[in-house]
C-alpha cells in the first residue's frame, strides 16, 4: 500500500493523461494500468467536466484526480492555476510543476519551493515535480510536500533513470514518499525505480505513445509490482572487479 497524506493507494503507478490518441484509447490504457491517480494538465481541462475529453473518462473510472500546474512558469503562474484547479475540480491535491524553458523543460527549483511554501500553507496536498536534487527534495520535505517528485529524465524523453544516483540518496533520505516521475520510458526502468525503494512512479509518454497502450499498461502494472517485490525481498549485493564463486569448493578441497 502505498500513502500519501491522508489517502491510501494500492497501486504505485501514477498515470498520466496526455498525449493519447483518442479519449477511449487513454480509458482503455487507465483502466489497464491499474492506477488510482491521474494526473491531468489545468490548462487542457473543459471548463464543462460533464464532457470534458480526459475529465470525464477519469471520473467515470473512480480514479483520483491530480490536477498539475504543467504551463506555469514560475511560482506566480503555478499559484494562480493551482487555485483555479481548486475551484474548477474540487480537490486540493496538486502535481505542482514549474518550467520555464519549453526545450527542456526541466524543473524551476527556486519557483517550485516558493510555490511549495505558499501552497502548502493554503492547504493544498502539494506534490512537487523537482530535479533529482537530495538538498532540494530536503527543503520540500521542510516545507510540508507530501511527496517529492524527481525526474529520471527529461518529460517525454523515455530515457529512463538518468539520474539514478541522486535518486538513491534522495530515496535513502526520504521522509515523505519518494514518486519517480519523468523520462521512464520502459517498464523495465519502472522496476529499476521500485528495486531502488521508490515508493512509486508516474508515468505519461511510453504509454500514450506506445503501439498498444492498454498493453504497455498492463506491463508498467506487473513490472512496478515486480520491482517492489524485490526491493521488499531484499537484493543481493553487487560486486566489481572480481568473480564470487557461486558453489565454493572450501569443504571439497578441505578433504584432500
Ligand atoms: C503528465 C505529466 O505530469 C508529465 O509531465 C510527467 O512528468 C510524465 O512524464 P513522461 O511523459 O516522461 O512519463
Amino acid at each position: 500500500m502505498l500513502t500519501i497524506a491522508d489517502h491510501t493507494f494500492h497501486s504505485r503507478l501514477l498515470a498520466g493523461s496526455g498525449k493519447f490518441s483518442s479519449a477511449e484509447t487513454m480509458e482503455t490504457a487507465l483502466a489497464a494500468s491499474g492506477s488510482e491517480l491521474v494526473t491531468l494538465a489545468l490548462k487542457r481541462i473543459n471548463s464543462d467536466s460533464a464532457h470534458d475529453d480526459i475529465l470525464a473518462p477519469v471520473k467515470s473510472l473512480g480514479l483520483k484526480l491530480l490536477p498539475n500546474t504543467s504551463g506555469a512558469r514560475n511560482a506566480e503562474e503555478a499559484i494562480f492555476a493551482a487555485r483555479l484547479a481548486k475551484e474548477a475540480l474540487g480537490t486540493r491535491w496538486l502535481k505542482l510543476e514549474i518550467h520555464p524553458d519549453p526545450n527542456y523543460l526541466l524543473p524551476d527549483p527556486i519557483e517550485t519551493l516558493v510555490a511549495a511554501e505558499q501552497l502548502v500553507k493554503e492547504g493544498f496536498t502539494v506534490l512537487p515535480y523537482c530535479g533529482a536534487d537530495p538538498v532540494l527534495c530536503q527543503r520540500l520535505t521542510d516545507a510540508g510536500c507530501a511527496a517529492v517528485m524527481p525526474l529520471g529524465a527529461p518529460i517525454g524523453s523515455n530515457m529512463g533513470l538518468k539520474t539514478r544516483d541522486f535518486l538513491r540518496i534522495i530515496i535513502e533520505q526520504a521522509r515523505v514518499p519518494v514518486i519517480i516521475d519523468a523520462g521512464i520510458g520502459a517498464p523495465s526502468h519502472a522496476a529499476e525505480a521500485m528495486e531502488m525503494g521508490a515508493d512509486a512512479v508516474l508515468v505519461n509518454t511510453a504509454i500514450a505513445t506506445a503501439r498498444d497502450p492498454a498493453k504497455m499498461a498492463q506491463a508498467f502494472r506487473e513490472a512496478i509490482i515486480c520491482g517492489r517485490r524485490a526491493y521488499s525481498a531484499g537484493l543481493g549485493s553487487a560486486f566489481t572487479g572480481q568473480a564470487r564463486a557461486t558453489s565454493p569448493m572450501t569443504s571439497f578441497l578441505d578433504t584432500l
